[in-house]
């Protein structure tokens, strides 16, 4: 392909490709596709909307779950009920099959989320095994081992659907769900998603609830499963418990894994990959457990990614050698709003704050005042409580006894999310700045909990949505400009050397004008011109109004960029006032420098 050709591609907006295989797909039949490949075809469609649902909890949010069999099982079996009792409009039946997987979602994803690690993947897997026992307790019902029989044609406001328009009805109900995920992924919902599943620290700090969220991914994953059960039902008009046990779960798992499980076209691929290849051989379905371990091993060990991440890297690449650079949205000077680049920061007031890991008191009665238009630097020896003070301040450890107070509300009994969600900022010691997004899309997540906007919003790009995305964008790439990395915009944020990732962590820190922001060592590791510059940006945070507290190891920093200094030991403030008290203060010496007042003044 000439490079000229590929540029043109570019060109085309992205959702134009998925919506064109989509509309092949459904036109395949006309092209004389015989009867088994049409089913396939279809039953490969079935298969994509249950792996879609696995994807966005594995390859967005980051849990494993096996559920999705027993959703589907739920939404065919609501749908079966429902034709067998004369209920046969497909919209009903998969509007109830969806709520119905959905509610499994929930109930299985509440408990197992709560008690956390991998209590979700056990859970789910046990829900899987149990499938087959459910049917056969209330086998009056659901016709126990020998299947559901009985069920009528679908109807579509109150004409049967014949096979051929079933078929494209299985399509169009899968366009449709990728397109509602694909809105759900590409909004700041979606870069949440990846945001928890690297990082569910720094998720925390952007205010993000880590349950929540993970309990969100997992039951809106559900929802395809349940449709996809209601449109497998009417399929053959028959079910069994066969069709929902532990090799379909592993079939899920294994297309999501060579599709790719962190994309949503990937879910497509991985199913064509399992319906025409190892779902058609007989052979193949004695040995099925054995194929899907070697199919788990080379999707995870060799094709780290799947087909998703082959495809990814073959665009970039073609990007790079046609010199395809997508465009920097512009510096807009107008976006900083009415108040300028206005930062109402608040006082923060930590009193008596104690907390003890063991018998070690790491903080002992701690006194701290922090003021807006000041900065306030955190200095002591290795050990004496600087960061336990931070992650407490940010709701990350729980205080023993003490206050603190943030303007008129109090922190101490917040979770760190909803700490952030109040308005503290931060920063990390290691920049922490999740694989994948752009530089502009990192700063973006900094305003999540700002501007909220729910999913639903998102997924219907309504008017709130729209204007939300530009306000996030054009906040972004002014901060971007301030810390002299927009025309880096487009870049990937890993990818930057260690000064600019430092950068990078400060605008996105300051785009959602915190309230308070944390400063974790912000200096170290880089060179002499980087922390100048990083010095000149503090310097522009407070004179914004901000209220900053800095952790430094840098002495001569603290000194030049301070207003007010404490110096911890021990866990206990053992002073505190301006760089020019701190500097000659003789205990400062001794404690934290290491040098008696004698070499000073000598
Ligand atoms: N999660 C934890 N569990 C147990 N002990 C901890 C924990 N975090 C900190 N400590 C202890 O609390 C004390 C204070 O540690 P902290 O990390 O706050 O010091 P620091 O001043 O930040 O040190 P550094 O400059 O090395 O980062 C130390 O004795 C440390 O061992």
């Amino acid at each position: 392909m000439t490079m000229s050709a590929w540029l043109a591609i570019r060109r085309i907006p992205s959702w134009v490709f998925p919506l064109a295989i989509g509309v092949l797909l459904i036109f395949l039949p006309a092209f004389g596709l015989g009867y088994s490949t049409t089913r396939n075809m279809q039953l490969a469609c079935i298969l994509a909307l249950v792996v879609s649902g696995l994807n966005l909890s594995l390859g967005y949010a980051g849990e494993l779950a096996l559920g999705q069999a027993a959703m589907y099982a739920a939404g065919a079996y609501t749908a079966g009920l429902l034709s067998v009792h004369g209920h046969t409009d497909l919209i009903v039946q998969i509007v109830a099959a969806g709520a119905v997987a959905l509610l499994v979602g929930l109930l299985t994803g509440i408990p197992g989320l709560r008690l956390g690690s991998w209590s979700l993947a056990m859970t789910s897997f046990f829900l899987v095994l149990l499938i087959p026992d459910i049917l056969s307790i209330f086998s009056e019902t659901t016709g126990g081992k020998n299947g559901l029989s009985g069920m009528e044609q679908a109807t579509l406001f109150g004409s049967v659907i014949d096979s051929d328009s079933f078929y494209v009805v299985v399509v169009v109900v899968m366009i449709a769900w990728f397109a509602v995920l694909r809105n759900l992924v590409l909004s700041r919902h979606g870069v949440a998603f990846r945001t928890l599943k690297q990082s569910p620290v720094l998720a925390s700090a952007q205010g993000i609830s880590v349950y929540r969220m993970k309990l969100t991914g997992y039951a809106i994953g559900a929802i395809p499963a349940g449709l996809a059960g209601a449109l497998f039902a009417n399929t053959d008009l028959y079910i069994s418990p066969m069709s929902f046990g532990f090799t379909f779960a592993m079939t899920v798992l294994a297309a999501s894994i060579l599709g790719g499980s962190a994309s949503i076209y990937g879910a497509l691929a991985g199913a064509l990959i399992m319906q025409f290849g190892p779902n058609q051989s007989t052979e193949f379905q004695d040995y099925a457990l054995i194929f899907y371990g070697i199919f788990l091993i080379i999707g995870g060990v060799l094709l780290s990614g799947g087909l998703a991440k082959f495809g990814k890297l073959a665009i970039e690449k073609l990007d790079r050698r046609a010199g395809y650079v997508p465009a920097t949205p512009a510096v807009d000077p107008a976006a900083a709003g009415a108040g300028g680049g206005r930062i109402d920061g608040q006082l923060l007031v930590v009193d008596g704050l104690e907390k003890a890991f063991g018998g070690n008191k790491a903080l002992n009665g701690v006194n701290l005042t922090a003021r807006p238009g000041e900065v306030t630097a955190l200095i002591g020896p290795n050990g004496s409580g600087k960061t336990t003070l931070m992650n407490m301040i940010g709701g990350f450890y729980r205080s023993d006894a003490g206050v603190i107070a943030l303007g008129d509300g109090e922190l101490q009994t917040l979770t760190s999310d909803a700490v952030a969600r109040r308005g503290v900022a931060r920063t990390f010691q290691t920049p922490n700045i999740p694989e994948d997004i752009t530089v502009l899309e990192s700063v973006q997540t900094g305003r999540y909990s700002t501007d909220r906007v729910s999913m639903v919003s998102a997924i219907l790009r309504l008017p709130k949505y729209r204007r939300v995305v530009r306000d996030d964008r054009a906040e972004a790439m002014r901060v971007l400009d301030l810390v002299g990395l927009a025309d880096q915009a487009n870049e990937k944020a890993s990818d930057l050397p260690l000064g600019n990732r430092r950068l990078l962590e400060l605008a996105r820190a300051v785009v959602a004008r915190p309230a308070l922001l944390l400063l974790d060592e912000i200096a170290s590791g880089l060179d002499e011109d980087e922390i100048l510059r990083l010095a000149e940006l503090v310097r522009q945070i407070r004179a914004s109004g901000g209220t900053v507290v800095l952790v430094e190891h840098n002495f001569d920093l603290v000194l030049k960029l301070a207003d007010v200094i404490y110096v911890l030991a021990r866990g206990e403030v053992i002073a505190q006032g301006p760089p020019e008290e701190i500097e000659t203060n003789p205990r400062v010496l001794t404690e934290y420098l290491g040098i008696s007042v004698e070499e000073v003044s000598s």
